[in-house]
């Protein structure tokens, strides 16, 4: 290991347990705190995420300001779940009309920040099982006790689980196989950051409007990028949230994510310098499947968008004091 990550990983990681939430409240003053969930399709779930939220850290702790669902064209029950639950429940589409629809995950993120009003933003994935509040305040610690961190990503322990079978450090498949190695190869100091596609990560929000938002699951690899670029390594820091568990993806749709991920880190090499020019990648993702005849070839297309920095969007601050997709 580099000696720089070490060090990194020393200063910079801390556990879930460090950060109680009376500790927190002594930290926050008048901070805002915003928790937002994106959510498509997690009606199983997002009751659970945002009750816990809301009994331990609204109610019992007055930590967290305002918990957020941004319902990203769920064809469930996720928004009416996550209303009774206590969240206040944002339209992904009626947010910034004026902007147009991208889609995916990190278009319900960017999004978002025009929906909130916190300095800070916790932002958790509204799939997870075994969900414990110590998430959010792990998170929220560095934040709300070192202002030279700016962006703090969770980490933890990921079983593959599947009915009844369980197989430890057998989840994070595109994490291992692909963000990881990516990572490496071209950023070897952010090797430290255990988690790099893992959806539980907080920042300032004066961070986080001046980047821009990569669409889909290239999102997180963006911002990570992005920070690291912006603000330097020792701006980020780690904590240690126990254990993760949560909804499965195919193998098929982790080729897609696969590709999105690593277009993005493309992205990232070409505009900062990293490469010299070449011909921009395909984006169609070619896998074969036996069918009656023989094998058969379908093509996804996994091109990734990107949205300008939100400080730079013109109905920005007029959409956070109107809240418009709020329903
Ligand atoms: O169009 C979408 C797709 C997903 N989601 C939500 O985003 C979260 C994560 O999506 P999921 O499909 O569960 O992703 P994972 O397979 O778990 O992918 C992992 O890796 C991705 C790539 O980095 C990250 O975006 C995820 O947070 C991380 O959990 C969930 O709450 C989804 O409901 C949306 O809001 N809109
Ligand atoms: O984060 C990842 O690597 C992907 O979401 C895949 O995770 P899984 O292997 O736990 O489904």
């Amino acid at each position: 290991m580099l000696p720089e990550v070490a060090s990194w990983l020393r200063r910079r990681t801390s556990t879930a347990e460090d950060w109680p939430p009376r500790l927190l409240l002594g930290a926050k003053g008048d901070t805002r705190i915003s928790v937002v969930l994106p959510a498509r399709d997690e009606e199983a779930t997002v009751g659970a995420i945002v009750a816990a939220i809301r009994t331990e850290l609204v109610e019992r702790t007055p930590l967290v300001d305002e918990i957020v669902v941004v319902d990203s064209r769920s064809r469930d029950r996720t928004a009416a779940v996550a209303a009774a639950a206590g969240a206040e429940v944002v339209v992904q589409d009626a947010v910034l009309p004026e902007e147009g629809r991208m889609s995916g995950k990190g278009e319900a993120l960017w999004k978002s920040l025009a929906a909130t009003s916190g300095d800070l933003i916790v932002f958790v994935d509204a799939d997870l099982r075994e969900f414990t509040p110590a998430y959010v305040t792990g998170l929220l610690g560095p934040l709300l006790t070192d202002p030279s961190v700016g962006y703090v990503k969770g980490c933890y322990d990921r079983p593959f689980v599947e009915g009844d079978r369980r197989v430890e450090g057998g989840g994070g498949r595109v994490t291992e196989l692909v963000a990881r190695p990516l990572i490496n190869l071209h950023w070897p100091l952010l090797a430290g950051v255990m988690q790099p596609l893992g959806g539980e990560y907080a920042g300032r929000r004066a961070l986080l409007e001046r980047l821009p938002f990569v669409t889909g699951y290239g999102v997180e690899l963006g911002l990570l990028l992005d920070v690291y670029h912006d603000s330097g390594l020792d701006a980020i820091a780690q904590v240690d949230l126990g254990r993760r568990v949560h909804a499965h993806q195919s193998t098929e749709a982790l080729g897609e994510m696969s590709g999105q991920i690593m277009l993005t880190a493309w992205s990232r090499l070409e505009r900062h310098g990293r490469m010299m020019p070449l011909e921009a990648p395909a984006t169609a993702l070619t896998r074969f499947h036996r069918g009656p005849d023989g094998y058969e070839g379908r093509t996804a297309d996994v091109a990734v968008g990107e949205r300008p920095p939100m400080a730079e969007v013109p109905g920005y601050a007029a959409a956070r004091s109107f809240s418009p997709g709020r329903g």
